[in-house]
Parts: C-alpha cells; sequence; structure tokens
C-alpha cells in the first residue's frame, strides 16, 4: 500500500469513527425519547384514573389526546431507532465525490440506506439511497454528469466513486470504481450463499434497474424482465423510493401486491423493512375470487388447475381456456353485458297494497339511471317506487309493511330477464350457438378455473361493488400467469398507480398466459421496460436453462460454477440414492440453501416421505403454505416461481415426465432456481427437453459456446 493509499484509507476510518459517533450519540438521544414517552403516557393513566370522578368530558378528550399524542411520539421514534440500529451495522455503503459546475469545491456524499445529519452543524453525514444526489452513484460512471434535484437540474462532474463494505460498524473493505457499480462489489454479492429470505440489493442496484426504481412519471409500468434479473427485487426497492419520494401523500398503507401465493409473500416479506419501510399488503387472486365467489357458486382454484392440467390435459378444457385468454373476449362479454342490460329489461305496470305505478314510469325511471349497472340500476328504481307507493298508502292513512318493500323489489327484478350475475354470465354462452359447450362446469355447484375471472367481471359490470379505494400503487407480480380478463378486474378494483412485472418465458399454464404485448394492449397508456441481464444463476446454469427455453434477449452475468448434471440412473431406487447423495453432499458444502423441485406437488409429497424416512431433515411446501423456510426444501416447480436456492436438485427429468409445454415450463422454472449448483435425475429415457445435454461433449456445442461468450463481453456493471 501506498502512502497516499494508507493516508486515504485512514481518513475514511476517521469519517466511519466519527459517523459512529454521532449514530451512537442519535441512538441514546431516542432512547431518552422513546422512555419518555412510556413515562408520559404512564402518568397521564395514572392522573386519569385517579381524578376520572372530577374530571370533565372536555378534560378527559384532552387527556386521551395528548396519551395518544404520546404514543404516536413513542412509535415514530421506535421507528427512527430501527434505522438508526440499521445504519451502526453499516452506515454507508458508497461515496460520489462530485463538483458542480459554478462551484469552487468537490462535494463528498456518502450513500447508505438512510439519512443521517449531524444535528450540531445540521450537515448530511449519509445521504438516503433514493436522494436525489445518490442517483449519481448509479446511474453515472466518473466525469460528466447530472441529477435531478427539487429545484433543478444540477450539472457537475463525477471525480470520484467508491464502495464500501462496512458490517457490525467495521469497515470490511473498500473500492474505487470509475464504472457505475465496480464488478467486484456485484460479484461478491452475486456468489453469496442464498439467505433464508430475499435481501435488499440497494449497494449494486445497476443502471438499468435504477431507472425502472426511479420511475416517477408512469401511471402503469409494465417491467418484463428474464429470470432472475431482479424484477421482483426492482420492484420492492421501487415501492420504498416512491414511498420516500411521495412521503407527504403516500404511505405503505396505500401500497399492495398481487402476489402468486403465500409462501412467494413471506419470502420477500424482508425487504421493505430492511430498507427501513413498513411492510404493504398483499393480496391474490384466489382472496379476490373467495371475496366475490364464496356466497355464489364453488370454483376451482388455480393451483388445481394447474394440478389438473399436469395430470392430463383436457383439449376440451384447454380450448375453453384458450376462447377465455383473449383480449377479443373481454371486448366481446363486455359488448354482451352492456347490450344484455339493455334489451333484456322489460318494463311492466308495478302494483302494491292497492297502490300502482305504471309502465312508463318504470321505463322513464329505469333510462335516468343509466349510468349504473344494471342490477344497481333495478334496486334504484324498486327503492325510488317503493318510496311513491308508501307514500301514497300512507296519505290514505294505511301501513306498508316490509312485505310491500320486498313485492316491489321482487316486481322490478322479474322485469329483467337475468335473476342475477351469474345467470347472465350463463346466458351469454347460450345466447350464441358459437358459444355453446364452451361454458362447462365441473359439477352442479363448481365452475372451471377459466370461468372464475369471466363471472366476476360480470358481477362488477352489472352491480356495484366495493373497490380498493385506499390503495394508490398495486404491484402486479408474475403478470404473465394472469389472462385479460383478471386485468379487466383489476382494473376496475384498483383504479390506481401499478407497476405490472414478469417473465413470458416462466409462464405456467400455456393456455391461459399473457405476454407483454398483451398486457401492453390491456393498459395501452403503459410505459413498458425489459431487463435482459440475468443475474441469479451462473453462466453454467443460465446456458444450460436457454437451452430448454431460448430466450435471444437474455445476457447472462459471467460468474462461473460447475456445470449442471443430468445423472442417468438405472431405476427408481438407484435415482433416490442419487438424490440422498446430492442432499449430504450440498450439507457438507458451503451453501445453506437447498431447492429440490419437483413437476408436481404429488411427486414432491412422495419424494419428501422417502427423504424424511432416510433421515433427511426438509421442509415440504405444497398449496397450503404460507411461510417460506431456508435449509433444504421440496416442493413443485410452480411453488418455487420468484424463490431462489443455493442447489437445486431436480427429480424425474425422464420423457414420460416432461413431454409437454407446460412440461417444458415447469423444467425451465425449476432450473432457473439455481443461483450456485444444478442437479437433475432421471432413469429411464430423458426428457426431450434435455436431449442436448446427453453427451458431456454435446454441451461445448455452437450454441453453448455463443451463450458463454456472450457472457464473457458483457461487463458486470
Ligand atoms: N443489482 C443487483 N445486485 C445484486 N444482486 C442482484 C441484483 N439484481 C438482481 N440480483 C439478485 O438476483 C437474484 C434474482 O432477483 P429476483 O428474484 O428479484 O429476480 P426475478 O427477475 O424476479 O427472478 P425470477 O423471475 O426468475 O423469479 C436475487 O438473488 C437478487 O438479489
Amino acid at each position: 500500500m501506498t502512502d497516499v493509499q494508507s493516508r486515504d484509507e485512514e481518513r475514511e476510518r476517521r469519517y466511519l469513527a466519527e459517523t459512529v459517533r454521532l449514530l451512537t450519540i442519535e441512538l441514546e438521544r431516542l432512547s431518552a425519547s422513546i422512555d419518555k414517552s412510556v413515562r408520559t403516557v404512564d402518568e397521564h393513566k395514572q392522573y386519569m384514573w385517579d381524578n376520572l370522578r372530577d374530571m370533565d368530558f372536555a378534560e378527559k378528550a384532552n387527556f386521551r389526546e395528548s396519551v395518544n399524542m404520546s404514543v404516536v411520539l413513542g412509535e415514530h421514534a421506535m421507528m427512527t431507532r430501527k434505522r438508526i440500529e440499521k445504519l451502526l451495522e453499516s452506515p454507508y455503503f458508497a461515496r460520489v465525490d462530485f463538483h458542480r459546475h459554478g462551484e469552487p469545491d468537490t462535494g463528498t456524499h456518502y450513500i447508505g440506506v438512510h439519512n443521517l445529519s449531524d444535528p450540531e452543524t445540521q450537515e448530511i453525514v449519509i445521504h438516503d439511497w433514493r436522494a436525489p444526489v445518490s442517483s449519481l452513484y448509479y446511474d453515472f460512471e466518473t466525469g460528466e454528469a447530472h441529477f435531478e434535484a427539487p429545484q433543478g437540474a444540477v450539472h457537475g462532474e463525477i471525480t470520484g466513486k467508491r464502495q464500501y463494505k462496512i458490517s457490525g460498524g467495521r469497515l470490511e473493505y473498500m473500492f474505487d470504481s470509475s464504472l457505475s457499480i465496480g464488478d467486484d462489489v456485484l460479484q461478491r454479492e452475486l456468489s453469496r450463499s442464498a439467505d433464508e429470505k430475499m435481501r435488499n440489493i440497494v449497494a449494486t442496484i445497476q443502471r438499468e434497474q435504477n431507472a425502472v426504481i426511479r420511475n416517477e412519471t408512469a401511471q402503469v409500468l409494465i417491467l418484463q424482465g428474464v429470470a432472475g434479473s431482479g424484477k421482483t427485487s426492482i420492484a420492492l426497492h421501487r415501492v420504498a423510493f416512491l414511498l420516500y419520494r411521495f412521503k407527504d401523500t403516500l404511505s405503505s398503507d396505500n401500497v399492495m401486491i398481487l402476489s402468486p401465493n403465500k409462501v412467494f409473500g413471506d419470502y420477500i416479506a424482508n425487504v421493505l423493512p430492511e430498507l427501513g419501510e413498513e411492510q404493504i399488503a398483499e393480496i391474490d387472486f384466489d382472496k379476490i375470487a373467495g371475496r366475490f365467489l364464496a356466497k355464489v357458486t364453488g370454483y376451482q382454484t388455480f393451483s388445481e388447475q394447474v394440478v389438473d392440467l399436469l395430470d392430463r390435459i383436457d383439449e376440451a378444457a384447454a380450448e375453453r381456456m384458450r376462447f377465455k385468454a383473449t383480449p377479443e373476449f373481454v371486448t366481446r362479454l363486455d359488448e354482451w353485458i352492456t347490450a344484455r342490460s339493455h334489451d333484456g329489461f322489460a318494463p311492466a305496470e308495478i302494483t302494491q297494497n292497492r297502490t300502482r305505478l305504471s309502465a312508463e314510469w318504470v321505463a322513464d325511471t329505469f333510462a335516468e339511471l343509466r349510468d349504473l349497472p344494471v342490477f344497481t340500476r333495478l334496486d334504484g328504481v324498486a327503492g325510488r317506487a317503493v318510496q311513491l307507493l308508501k307514500q301514497q298508502v300512507v296519505d290514505r292513512g294505511g301501513k306498508w309493511t316490509a312485505a310491500d318493500t320486498a313485492g316491489v323489489r321482487k316486481q322490478v327484478r322479474a322485469m329483467f330477464g337475468d335473476k342475477d350475475a351469474f345467470a347472465l354470465y350463463r346466458a351469454f354462452y347460450t345466447d350464441d350457438p358459437a358459444r355453446r359447450g364452451l361454458f362447462t362446469p365441473l359439477g352442479r355447484k363448481k365452475i372451471e378455473y377459466a370461468d372464475v375471472f369471466p363471472l366476476i367481471y360480470t358481477m362488477i359490470k352489472t352491480a356495484r361493488q366495493d373497490s380498493y379505494s385506499h390503495i394508490r400503487h398495486l404491484l402486479v407480480d408474475e403478470m404473465q400467469d394472469y389472462s385479460p380478463i383478471q386485468y379487466a378486474v383489476v382494473r376496475e378494483l384498483f383504479s390506481c398507480k401499478m407497476t405490472i412485472l414478469g417473465d413470458s418465458n416462466q409462464s405456467v399454464n400455456p393456455f391461459s398466459s399473457s405476454s407483454l404485448s398483451t398486457i401492453h394492449s390491456i393498459f395501452p397508456e403503459a410505459d413498458c421496460l425489459e431487463l435482459c441481464k440475468s443475474y441469479r444463476s451462473t453462466t453454467e446454469i443460465t446456458g444450460f436453462a436457454q437451452h430448454i427455453s431460448r430466450n435471444d434477449k437474455l445476457i447472462p452475468i459471467e460468474r462461473h460454477g460447475p456445470r449442471p448434471q443430468v445423472i442417468a440412473c438405472a431405476n427408481q431406487q438407484d435415482q433416490e440414492v442419487q438424490i440422498l447423495t446430492l442432499v449430504k453432499r450440498h450439507s457438507h458444502s458451503d451453501h445453506q440453501s437447498l431447492g429440490v423441485i419437483c413437476k408436481t406437488v404429488a411427486e414432491a409429497k412422495t419424494l419428501h416421505e422417502t427423504l424424511s424416512q432416510a433421515g433427511v431433515e426438509l421442509t415440504f411446501l405444497d398449496y397450503d403454505s404460507t411461510a417460506f423456510a431456508g435449509g433444504v426444501v421440496i416442493t413443485s416447480a410452480h411453488i418455487a416461481k420468484g424463490l431462489e436456492f443455493d442447489t437445486v436438485i431436480v427429480p424425474h427429468v425422464d420423457e414420460e415426465n416432461y413431454a409437454n409445454e407446460m412440461d417444458k415450463s415447469m423444467l425451465y422454472i425449476a432450473c432457473t432456481r439455481a443461483m450456485h449448483e444444478l442437479h437433475l435425475t432421471h432413469h429411464g429415457p430423458v426428457s426431450r427437453y434435455l436431449e442436448f445435454a446427453k453427451t458431456p461433449e454435446s454441451r461445448t456445442d455452437a450454441e453453448t459456446v455463443e451463450i458463454l461468450d456472450r457472457a464473457a463481453d458483457v461487463q458486470v456493471g
């Protein structure tokens, strides 16, 4: 180390020590303030208790108010204390030296997860990663640069960029980097072992990812990203950014995520709290279906549909799914509901309790309420009729009963051909010979999943429903798995800004998935962005997965590891032995998490029993699971969507098990969950989708070489 370097490092250590000193003072101040809040609440409560009898109403209200105020102040201080504790662990991760044009000195800006100011000088010691000046770190190399401050664009020159790894308040290492975010730090981050849950990536956000995070203008932002491109991480960082940027108008209560399942929800649950924000509410399509259909009909869930399809593809059912999975279907259903709402109404005279209203009155009133959905409109006509007739009865000295009200409602309802939204939806199919046979319930009281959202859409379009009006930003993950009619429902229920993300290569149900262009046609106002660099897996694993489902846009990161292994086994017993050996090897390795990812839940269940009996400690995740677990996990590809593991084993990759497009999708999803190692086992002929891996030599074919070359060409950062 040169003299200059050691002086520089000494300066950095002093700055760190000073920052830690300020943080410690701030922590003590906050702890004292929390103690004071607790004491104040206690004293107020005691005083109230002692003097309750002598206090009048206003005094009591005043006291309650001040108790509430102390509680709020205390909660705020606790939240801030958590942030300071986090900063004490690792105060900052980067520094940018920026010389503003027209100013004599260069400013040194340290960037961390939160802000910190010196209470004496008011100078900013650490800038929050979301602050305007911090975008310099993510968006520019050394040289000319600019950022958007509240008072306008600030131009200047970046004269230096540095990255730090600080743990437990101690500087572990630091790098100077002229490039956007240095290779070394990113490589270290990506090579680490998978934690139990998803982590924040603030220190190594890449420029194209930053553009997604900091997009403030899009009403709807659609993000298509290859497997492992950081879509989910980026979407959560985007929420944290928006909460910071619009803190006066947006809070975590106003943001919701529409996630694929509860395990995934639990897997991502730490990211926002790590970034100092509160957890956001979660919803999934099953919950929406339950809310609407619980009292209407039984229905097949998405997971039940997937299980059935993986078992056997029924061509007629697939045809019904395809029919209901296009934007044209939404248009046709919409037009039909509008026409039916108009044509299906036959005004008639209302008579009740020796009073009457003419058919003309009914027709006029129905026409007046034309802006309402049809069943709400009918209720409106009935309500007005009840008011008028009741008045007449009372005026002549008679009595109007609840039975009279019900009688009027019944008569008005009978003027419309369809009893309810369900009957109307059924009529959509019987009304047109071309559609007959496309509505086929699974039983007397159970509809197919393909009908669930068309029916809900019909319900929304025919009667006023409560919407999620408090939600101001909605995140939709795994966008490719939702059909246009589901988006139409989302649009009706959430009239807010949205970030919609997914990967068309990872669809679960090929008969009803949506491509980026389909989703864009539903949200024509949307900004579409793409992430093509894949960060999760080693180049070898990404190259392997590319053979299963090729995406020419994908750019693998250059990070190497062992080649994926396809292990041919002599028989089923041998396959179990091979899997056990792999699991044991994993337990002696540096890796922490292992995912055994089967095609179906049933397959995973059977293998779970076998491995448990052999003494392996592992967690089985099925559709009822609500929490993600670390260590060894066994599950299906569908449930593993969005998750990742250091090592992945994909059992039973034989031709019989992985033989159609849907199986191929599952295989691709399973393989792309692996960060560092991937093993596949089979007995009998290997699946057609793994033919390329049959002989070790074939792996160096032209395609693989090209994939590896592309990775070598790409600089990390
Ligand atoms: N800029 C980055 N710095 C460090 N790690 C990153 C970065 N971008 C992505 N990663 C890592 O890549 C992995 C994949 O991220 P994430 O799960 O968000 O991707 P995804 O696109 O949602 O994946 P998939 O669609 O395959 O489920 C995670 O381990 C994440 O931490």
